[in-house]
Order: structure tokens, then C-alpha cells, then sequence
């Protein structure tokens, strides 16, 4: 079943139990899934054939960041499982990221799309500056975005905040995947340069990237509806 909206549910759950339990609270045709970090640590390709099997397309946020050979393979890697979309860390660099796309682009069969981390949106520009990185949110953003493009990536991973400026500055072709989105009442938790749905897609967000809202909600499947009004709005 295509999902013809451009909500993405991270699955952030501890183990397999749980994350299939909310994926069989969602609907393949409203919503696709994100398999981050703490779920695959604890279970393992595993969990995507499981959602896989239930009609799911799945987004593998495992943000590999290596050097070139290492992270090309990680992402033939991901490739091999079927995965609708992998990233990487743009901070890997031009070699990290053109490797990635030539293994992708010289295999026969399934391409996952590829995108690109640029600056986390949980960081903010004095987090930014304690690592070295003395520019602003916007000007690394930018920076790393181009640099994706150059190397021929699909798209990148930051916040609504940005996707105006960079469809200004990258145009229309780049898929824009935007984390970091609250409604208006939820709360921000750890995420700093946070959006709402209508907003990020008013600003030219492609997906949305949307975790706690849904997956704490009493009612997850109701908030996912209620998020999907808000752009229906929009
Ligand atoms: O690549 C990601 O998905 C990602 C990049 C980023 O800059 N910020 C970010 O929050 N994410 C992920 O997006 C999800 C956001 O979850 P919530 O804050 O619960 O909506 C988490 O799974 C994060 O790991």
C-alpha cells in the first residue's frame, strides 16, 4: 500500500514488540517508519522485514558517518534490505559521500534513496560553536546541502526552519526530510529548531519526520490523523 502523505513516524522503541505494536496502530497508506538508532541496535535488520511484511515503507536513520569505504558499504548494506530511504552525515565529506553514491548507482536492483544529515536539529548555534563550527545553524546547513547535492544525493535531513532558504539556494529537486516537528501544543523535548506540519510544508519540506507527538500520544493513530488535518489546511 503507497503512502501518499509525507508524515514519516519514527519508531524510537527499545525493542521489536513495541515498535511493531505501534506500526499495527498506523495505517501504510497514511504514514511511512523510521528504524533510528536505539531500535536497530536492539533488534536488527529483523524489525524491517517485520514491517516490511505489514506494508511499511522504511526510512533507516542509522546516520552513517566513516570513512569512504567503510560508510559505502554500510549503505549497499541498507540497500540490501529493501529500505525505501538511508542516511549519512554530511560532515562525512565529498570521498564519504560520492562513495556512497557510486556503490548505489553501479548496483543492479533496489537504490534506496540517500540522504544527508547537515546539523542536527537538536543543536543550536552556541552547540554549534562548542564543537568548532563557528557559523550559524542556516550557513552550515547550507553549506553541507551543497556540498550533498554536488555529490549527487537525494536529498538531506534538517529543519523546516531551513527548507525555505535552501529551496532558494539548492532549488526544487532535493528531497528535503525535516525532523523536528512539533504541533503547536506539543512539547519541544531535546529538539531545538522545531516547526510545525503546516509551517514545514509551507516552508518546502518534503517529508516530516515526526516522533513523540504520535508514538506518546494516548491515542497515536488519532494524533497522526490530527497532523494530517493540519495539512490538509495547509
Ligand atoms: O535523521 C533523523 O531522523 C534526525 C535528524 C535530526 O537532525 N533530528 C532528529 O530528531 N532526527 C530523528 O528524528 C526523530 C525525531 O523524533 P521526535 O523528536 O520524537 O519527533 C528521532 O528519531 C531523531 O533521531
Amino acid at each position: 500500500m503507497p503512502c501518499d502523505t509525507p508524515v514519516i513516524v519514527a519508531l524510537d522503541f527499545p525493542e521489536a514488540a513495541s515498535a511493531i505494536a505501534m506500526a499495527e496502530q498506523l495505517d501504510p497508506a497514511k504514514c511511512r517508519l523510521k528504524v533510528g538508532k536505539e531500535l536497530f541496535t536492539s533488534s536488527g535488520p529483523a524489525v524491517i522485514e517485520q514491517l516490511h511484511q505489514r506494508g511499511f515503507e522504511v526510512f533507516l536513520d542509522l546516520k552513517f558517518h566513516d570513512i569512504p569505504n567503510t560508510t559505502a558499504s554500510a549503505v549497499r548494506a541498507a540497500a540490501d534490505l529493501g529500505v525505501w530511504m538511508v542516511n549519512v552525515h554530511a560532515g562525512g565529506g565529498r570521498r564519504m559521500m560520492n562513495a556512497c553514491t557510486e556503490i548505489l548507482h553501479s548496483r543492479e536492483g533496489h537504490r534506496p534513496l540517500l540522504i544527508a544529515v547537515t546539523v542536527l536539529t537538536s543543536l543550536e548555534q552556541e552547540d554549534l560553536q562548542e564543537v568548532g563550527v563557528d557559523i550559524e545553524p542556516m550557513v552550515q546547513v547550507q553549506r553541507l546541502g551543497r556540498l550533498a547535492q554536488e555529490c549527487g544525493l537525494d536529498g538531506l535531513v534538517c529543519s523546516a526552519r531551513e527548507s525555505r532558504a535552501l529551496r532558494g539556494a539548492l532549488g526544487d529537486d532535493l528531497l528535503l526530510v525535516t525532523p523536528g516537528i512539533r504541533p503547536s501544543d506539543a512539547s519541544a523535548d531535546d529538539q531545538k529548531r522545531i516547526v510545525t506540519p503546516a509551517q514545514a510544508m509551507t516552508n518546502g519540506s518534503s517529508f516530516l519526520v515526526i516522533g513523540r507527538p504520535i508514538t506518546r500520544a494516548a491515542a497515536p493513530a488519532q494524533a497522526l490523523d490530527r497532523i494530517l488535518a493540519e495539512l490538509q489546511q495547509a
